[in-house]
Protein backbone atom coordinates (compact mmCIF):
# COMPACT_ATOMS: atom_id res chain seq x y z
CA UNK A 1 0.00 0.00 0.00
CA UNK A 2 0.96 3.33 -0.82
CA UNK A 3 0.11 6.22 1.39
CA UNK A 4 0.65 10.08 0.31
CA UNK A 5 0.13 12.60 3.39
CA UNK A 6 0.13 16.43 2.67
CA UNK A 7 0.71 18.47 6.00
CA UNK A 8 2.32 21.64 6.99
CA UNK A 9 3.85 19.08 9.90
CA UNK A 10 5.42 16.30 8.20
CA UNK A 11 7.53 16.11 11.81
CA UNK A 12 4.32 15.16 13.21
CA UNK A 13 4.71 11.55 11.70
CA UNK A 14 7.94 10.46 13.20
CA UNK A 15 5.74 7.52 14.86
CA UNK A 16 5.41 6.42 11.73
CA UNK A 17 8.86 5.14 11.50
CA UNK A 18 7.94 2.65 15.14
CA UNK A 19 6.47 -0.03 16.00
CA UNK A 20 4.27 -2.12 13.51
CA UNK A 21 3.78 0.82 11.23
CA UNK A 22 7.72 1.36 10.69
CA UNK A 23 8.42 -2.54 10.32
CA UNK A 24 5.67 -2.73 7.64
CA UNK A 25 7.48 0.33 6.03
CA UNK A 26 10.50 -1.31 6.27
CA UNK A 27 9.38 -4.68 4.58
CA UNK A 28 8.14 -2.16 1.86
CA UNK A 29 4.41 -3.05 3.05
CA UNK A 30 3.52 0.28 3.77
CA UNK A 31 5.43 2.67 1.47
CA UNK A 32 4.97 6.44 3.21
CA UNK A 33 5.76 9.64 1.64
CA UNK A 34 5.26 12.76 3.36
CA UNK A 35 4.96 15.83 1.85
CA UNK A 36 5.14 19.87 3.10
CA UNK A 37 2.22 21.50 2.06
CA UNK A 38 3.93 25.25 2.15
CA UNK A 39 6.32 23.82 -0.61
CA UNK A 40 3.65 24.68 -3.09
CA UNK A 41 3.42 28.40 -2.04
CA UNK A 42 4.76 30.83 -3.70
CA UNK A 43 5.39 33.67 -1.67
CA UNK A 44 7.98 34.58 0.46
CA UNK A 45 5.79 33.87 3.97
CA UNK A 46 4.89 30.47 2.55
CA UNK A 47 1.67 31.49 3.36
CA UNK A 48 -1.54 28.78 3.59
CA UNK A 49 -4.38 30.24 4.78
CA UNK A 50 -6.33 33.46 5.14
CA UNK A 51 -9.41 35.37 6.07
CA UNK A 52 -12.52 33.34 6.06
CA UNK A 53 -15.37 34.81 3.51
CA UNK A 54 -18.04 35.41 5.63
CA UNK A 55 -16.49 36.71 7.98
CA UNK A 56 -16.55 34.78 11.97
CA UNK A 57 -13.19 33.34 14.37
CA UNK A 58 -9.76 31.89 12.58
CA UNK A 59 -8.40 31.34 9.25
CA UNK A 60 -9.35 28.93 6.11
CA UNK A 61 -7.04 27.06 4.39
CA UNK A 62 -6.25 28.40 0.83
CA UNK A 63 -7.22 26.13 -2.18
CA UNK A 64 -4.74 26.57 -4.57
CA UNK A 65 -2.36 25.62 -2.65
CA UNK A 66 -4.00 22.47 -1.77
CA UNK A 67 -4.78 21.96 -4.79
CA UNK A 68 -1.20 22.02 -6.51
CA UNK A 69 0.15 20.15 -4.23
CA UNK A 70 -2.81 17.46 -4.45
CA UNK A 71 -1.92 17.69 -8.21
CA UNK A 72 1.76 17.02 -7.71
CA UNK A 73 1.65 14.27 -5.54
CA UNK A 74 -1.06 12.25 -7.34
CA UNK A 75 1.56 12.67 -10.42
CA UNK A 76 4.43 11.73 -8.78
CA UNK A 77 2.68 8.86 -7.40
CA UNK A 78 1.20 7.16 -10.02
CA UNK A 79 2.18 3.83 -10.74
CA UNK A 80 4.61 3.28 -13.88
CA UNK A 81 2.67 0.12 -14.43
CA UNK A 82 -0.91 1.80 -14.16
CA UNK A 83 -0.53 5.39 -14.80
CA UNK A 84 -4.55 5.85 -14.28
CA UNK A 85 -4.23 4.95 -11.25
CA UNK A 86 -5.94 7.86 -8.67
CA UNK A 87 -5.40 7.75 -4.83
CA UNK A 88 -8.36 7.41 -2.57
CA UNK A 89 -8.26 10.83 -0.71
CA UNK A 90 -9.22 11.23 2.75
CA UNK A 91 -9.82 14.27 4.77
CA UNK A 92 -10.05 14.30 8.33
CA UNK A 93 -12.71 16.41 9.97
CA UNK A 94 -15.17 16.85 12.82
CA UNK A 95 -17.88 16.66 10.29
CA UNK A 96 -16.81 13.69 8.87
CA UNK A 97 -18.08 10.33 8.71
CA UNK A 98 -17.20 8.40 11.75
CA UNK A 99 -13.98 6.56 11.26
CA UNK A 100 -14.55 2.62 12.06
CA UNK A 101 -13.22 -0.72 12.08
CA UNK A 102 -15.43 -1.64 8.87
CA UNK A 103 -13.85 1.93 7.55
CA UNK A 104 -10.31 0.71 8.33
CA UNK A 105 -10.70 -2.74 6.93
CA UNK A 106 -12.21 -1.46 3.56
CA UNK A 107 -9.27 1.16 3.39
CA UNK A 108 -7.16 -1.54 3.96
CA UNK A 109 -8.08 -2.98 0.45
CA UNK A 110 -7.04 -0.13 -1.66
CA UNK A 111 -4.04 0.36 -3.19
CA UNK A 112 -3.33 4.47 -2.76
CA UNK A 113 -4.46 6.87 -0.46
CA UNK A 114 -4.03 9.99 0.14
CA UNK A 115 -4.04 11.91 3.61
CA UNK A 116 -4.68 15.62 3.47
CA UNK A 117 -5.14 17.00 7.46
CA UNK A 118 -5.71 20.27 7.57
CA UNK A 119 -5.21 23.20 10.35
CA UNK A 120 -7.28 26.20 11.05
CA UNK A 121 -10.43 26.20 10.62
CA UNK A 122 -9.87 23.58 7.65
CA UNK A 123 -9.23 23.58 3.87
CA UNK A 124 -11.31 25.64 1.31
CA UNK A 125 -14.64 23.44 0.55
CA UNK A 126 -14.07 24.40 -3.05
CA UNK A 127 -10.87 21.47 -2.84
CA UNK A 128 -13.71 18.72 -1.56
CA UNK A 129 -15.55 19.79 -4.58
CA UNK A 130 -12.51 19.58 -7.42
CA UNK A 131 -11.24 16.42 -6.31
CA UNK A 132 -14.85 14.57 -5.57
CA UNK A 133 -15.29 14.91 -9.33
CA UNK A 134 -11.95 13.33 -10.21
CA UNK A 135 -11.09 11.07 -6.70
CA UNK A 136 -13.27 8.98 -4.39
CA UNK A 137 -12.95 11.61 -1.42
CA UNK A 138 -13.74 10.79 2.50
CA UNK A 139 -14.15 13.67 5.04
CA UNK A 140 -13.95 11.00 8.16
CA UNK A 141 -14.39 12.11 11.85
CA UNK A 142 -11.87 10.06 14.65
CA UNK A 143 -14.65 10.94 17.28
CA UNK A 144 -16.78 13.53 18.88
CA UNK A 145 -14.26 15.86 20.38
CA UNK A 146 -12.38 18.77 18.41
CA UNK A 147 -8.66 18.39 17.66
CA UNK A 148 -6.38 21.38 16.52
CA UNK A 149 -5.50 19.72 13.44
CA UNK A 150 -6.32 16.53 11.44
CA UNK A 151 -2.41 15.14 11.78
CA UNK A 152 -3.07 13.48 14.81
CA UNK A 153 -6.34 11.41 13.20
CA UNK A 154 -3.72 10.54 10.52
CA UNK A 155 -1.91 8.47 12.76
CA UNK A 156 -4.83 7.09 14.05
CA UNK A 157 -6.04 6.21 10.78
CA UNK A 158 -2.82 4.65 9.53
CA UNK A 159 -1.84 2.71 12.39
CA UNK A 160 -5.62 1.04 12.22
CA UNK A 161 -5.34 0.53 8.60
CA UNK A 162 -1.81 -0.46 8.61
CA UNK A 163 -2.23 -3.67 11.37
CA UNK A 164 -4.64 -4.86 8.96
CA UNK A 165 -2.19 -5.38 6.01
CA UNK A 166 -1.16 -8.82 5.22
CA UNK A 167 1.80 -10.05 7.37
CA UNK A 168 1.53 -6.75 9.36
CA UNK A 169 0.57 -7.96 12.73
CA UNK A 170 2.40 -11.45 12.22
CA UNK A 171 1.60 -15.15 13.55
CA UNK A 172 1.25 -14.12 17.24
CA UNK A 173 -1.67 -11.95 16.52
CA UNK A 174 -4.69 -11.92 14.59
CA UNK A 175 -7.34 -9.08 13.19
CA UNK A 176 -9.99 -11.71 13.34
CA UNK A 177 -9.76 -11.28 17.35
CA UNK A 178 -9.85 -7.48 17.09
CA UNK A 179 -12.97 -5.95 19.02
CA UNK A 180 -15.71 -5.02 16.36
CA UNK A 181 -13.79 -7.52 13.88
CA UNK A 182 -16.22 -9.86 11.61
CA UNK A 183 -17.22 -13.17 13.32
CA UNK A 184 -17.90 -14.56 17.06
CA UNK A 185 -16.79 -11.81 18.96
CA UNK A 186 -18.18 -9.03 16.45
CA UNK A 187 -19.25 -6.19 17.82
CA UNK A 188 -17.94 -7.48 21.63
CA UNK A 189 -15.34 -5.31 23.57
CA UNK A 190 -12.42 -7.46 23.89
CA UNK A 191 -12.63 -8.92 27.54
CA UNK A 192 -9.64 -9.08 30.03
CA UNK A 193 -6.68 -10.18 29.53
CA UNK A 194 -3.94 -11.72 31.97
CA UNK A 195 -0.33 -13.66 31.85
CA UNK A 196 2.02 -14.80 34.70
CA UNK A 197 2.67 -14.88 37.64
CA UNK A 198 -0.68 -16.42 38.78
CA UNK A 199 -1.35 -14.00 41.62
CA UNK A 200 -0.15 -10.66 41.62
CA UNK A 201 -0.16 -8.54 44.86
CA UNK A 202 -2.87 -11.11 46.13
CA UNK A 203 -5.11 -10.88 42.64
CA UNK A 204 -5.49 -14.11 41.19
CA UNK A 205 -5.98 -15.10 37.76
CA UNK A 206 -9.13 -16.38 37.28
CA UNK A 207 -9.08 -19.87 37.72
CA UNK A 208 -10.63 -21.06 34.35
CA UNK A 209 -7.98 -19.67 32.26
CA UNK A 210 -5.38 -21.98 34.52
CA UNK A 211 -7.73 -25.41 33.44
CA UNK A 212 -7.07 -26.21 30.03
CA UNK A 213 -10.56 -26.68 29.10
CA UNK A 214 -10.48 -24.35 25.76
CA UNK A 215 -13.97 -24.75 25.36
CA UNK A 216 -14.62 -23.35 28.80
CA UNK A 217 -12.04 -20.81 28.45
CA UNK A 218 -13.63 -19.68 25.07
CA UNK A 219 -16.94 -19.79 26.49
CA UNK A 220 -15.69 -17.77 30.00
CA UNK A 221 -13.99 -14.84 27.41
CA UNK A 222 -17.33 -14.47 25.08
CA UNK A 223 -19.10 -14.23 28.39
CA UNK A 224 -16.64 -11.64 29.40
CA UNK A 225 -16.58 -9.49 26.26
CA UNK A 226 -20.32 -9.63 26.54
CA UNK A 227 -20.27 -8.09 30.06
CA UNK A 228 -18.41 -5.56 29.15
CA UNK A 229 -19.92 -4.54 26.24
CA UNK A 230 -23.16 -4.72 28.22
CA UNK A 231 -21.52 -2.24 31.18
CA UNK A 232 -19.40 0.19 28.60
CA UNK A 233 -21.41 -0.22 25.65
CA UNK A 234 -24.54 -1.32 25.65
CA UNK A 235 -25.68 -0.12 22.42
CA UNK A 236 -23.13 -2.24 20.58
CA UNK A 237 -25.24 -5.36 21.40
CA UNK A 238 -28.13 -3.85 19.52
CA UNK A 239 -25.77 -4.64 16.51
CA UNK A 240 -25.27 -8.41 17.24
CA UNK A 241 -27.52 -10.82 15.02
CA UNK A 242 -29.67 -13.11 16.91
CA UNK A 243 -27.84 -16.56 16.72
CA UNK A 244 -24.99 -14.93 18.45
CA UNK A 245 -27.86 -13.35 21.02
CA UNK A 246 -29.32 -16.88 21.33
CA UNK A 247 -26.01 -18.40 21.48
CA UNK A 248 -25.28 -16.07 24.62
CA UNK A 249 -28.44 -16.31 26.45
CA UNK A 250 -28.31 -20.36 26.06
CA UNK A 251 -25.43 -20.06 28.24
CA UNK A 252 -26.68 -17.59 31.04
N1 LIG B 1 -10.66 13.69 12.07
C1 LIG B 1 -10.85 14.49 12.90
C2 LIG B 1 -11.09 15.36 14.00
C3 LIG B 1 -10.74 16.69 14.22
C4 LIG B 1 -10.05 17.68 13.36
C5 LIG B 1 -9.64 17.35 12.06
C6 LIG B 1 -9.05 18.31 11.25
C7 LIG B 1 -8.87 19.62 11.73
C8 LIG B 1 -8.34 20.82 11.18
C9 LIG B 1 -8.46 21.79 12.14
N2 LIG B 1 -9.05 21.25 13.23
C10 LIG B 1 -9.30 19.94 13.01
C11 LIG B 1 -9.90 18.98 13.83
N3 LIG B 1 -11.20 17.02 15.45
N4 LIG B 1 -11.82 15.97 15.99
C12 LIG B 1 -11.79 14.94 15.13
N5 LIG B 1 -12.35 13.70 15.36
Amino acid sequence: MRVDIISIFPEYFAPLDVSLVGKARERGTLDIRLHQLRDWTRDVHKTVDDTPYGGGPGMVMKPEIWGEAIDAVVEQGRPEADPAALPRMIVPTPSGRPFTQEVALDYAKEPWLLFTPARYEGIDSRVMAEYGSRLRVDEVSIGDYVLAGGEAAVLVIVEAVGRLLPGVLGNACSVADDSFAPGAMANLLEGPVYTKPPVWRGHEVPEILLSGHHGKIARWRRDEAFRRTSDKRPELLARLDSDALDAHDRRV
